[in-house]
């Protein structure tokens, strides 16, 4: 669906996207995670053929960004990162109106519409004005206004940023069922429980460049350790705690609020910890997640 070999991206002397290398098979949810400013984005508006690439080959759906840009974007569907729907309208006449762009005709926009509308459990609300839905419904009406034109290839920039946990729990589960029909999606995260639930596969950009890539189990199997045992100290200082459990667990990592041991054997960690005299005024054992892979790679946390 995605091929993309030495990508680039400048804006003036800035390098946005830094020479990246994707393949995106059919079927696949494909997940860009990164913070701010990574170049998730722009790539995914050179995914979109909205903004063309200063280099490198870019592949959509067998043909070429380059020159094809018209013909892949009649086969996408577009979820941005913010809402661009006419809060004047009704839900319906939203998508119906979004389904001239694609020449459909209007007996076949408004069964397709009616349909999406039940699709993303709005049907209820078909002929109300979108000014009155909340942001999960909006994010549910621009994911039925992405599918108007039947794509093969979805592409969401942040599809649940903003929205209240169960509002992205109800986004992610329609994403589920899209996934099922075989349509490909491509979504661009700051959220590390939206990659591992949702993502068969991600990359993880920081600064450009694609830092890891992998299924979310791959990544963290790869670059962290199975357990983390997190310890907060009464202190404002945590990066002297820091220094007095070097070589307390496999690897020690300070952030300002807390010391983390990254360890194959949460217990015995713990038990250093105290054999070394302190005591903390917290400690908590879990598993390691795709925010551990991320500040290893990056020596940055997801959200700032
Ligand atoms: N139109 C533009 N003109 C100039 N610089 C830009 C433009 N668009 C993006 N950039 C810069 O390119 C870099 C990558 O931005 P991009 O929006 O792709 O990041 P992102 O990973 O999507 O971040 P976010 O999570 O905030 O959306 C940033 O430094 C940004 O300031």
């Amino acid at each position: 669906m995605i091929s993309a070999r030495g990508l680039i991206k400048r804006y003036g002397d800035h390098t946005a996207v830094d020479g990246i290398d994707i393949t995106v098979p059919k079927g696949q949810a494909f997940g860009f995670l990164g913070p701010n400013g990574a170049g998730k984005s722009t790539t995914m508006r050179m995914i979109g053929c909205v903004s063309p690439p200063t280099a490198g080959e870019l592949r959509i759906l067998g043909m070429d960004a380059a020159t094809q840009g018209p013909a892949i974007r009649a086969r996408l569907g577009v979820v941005p990162q913010d809402d661009t729907l006419d809060t004047e309208l009704n839900l319906l006449e939203n998508l119906v109106i979004y389904a001239r762009y694609f020449g459909i005709k209007y007996k076949v926009a408004r069964e397709r519409a009616r349909e999406l509308l039940d699709f993303v459990q709005l049907s209820d609300r078909a002929e109300s004005k979108v000014e009155a839905l909340s942001g999960g419904m909006r994010r549910r009406l621009t994911i039925a206004r992405s599918l108007i034109n039947e794509p093969d290839l979805v592409m969401l920039d942040e599809p649940t940023t903003g929205l209240d946990p169960q509002a992205r729990h109800l986004v992610w589960e329609r994403l589920f069922r899209l996934k099922k029909r075989g349509v490909t999606l491509v979504l661009t995260t700051h959220y590390m429980d939206e990659a591992e639930q949702l993502c068969d596969r991600l990359v993880v950009m920081d600064g450009g460049k694609i830092a890891a890539e992998g299924t979310p189990r791959q990544l963290i199997e790869t670059h962290v350790t199975r357990e983390v045992v997190e310890l907060r100290f009464n202190t404002e200082d945590h990066s002297a705690y820091a220094e007095k459990l070097d070589g307390a667990a496999e690897r020690v990592e300070v952030l300002p609020d807390r010391v983390l041991l990254y360890t194959d054997d949460g217990e015995s960690s713990v038990s250093e910890v105290h054999g070394r005299g302190l005591s903390p005024a917290s400690v908590l054992e879990r598993r390691a997640t795709l925010e551990d892979v991320f500040l290893r790679l990056t020596g940055r946390t997801l959200v700032d």
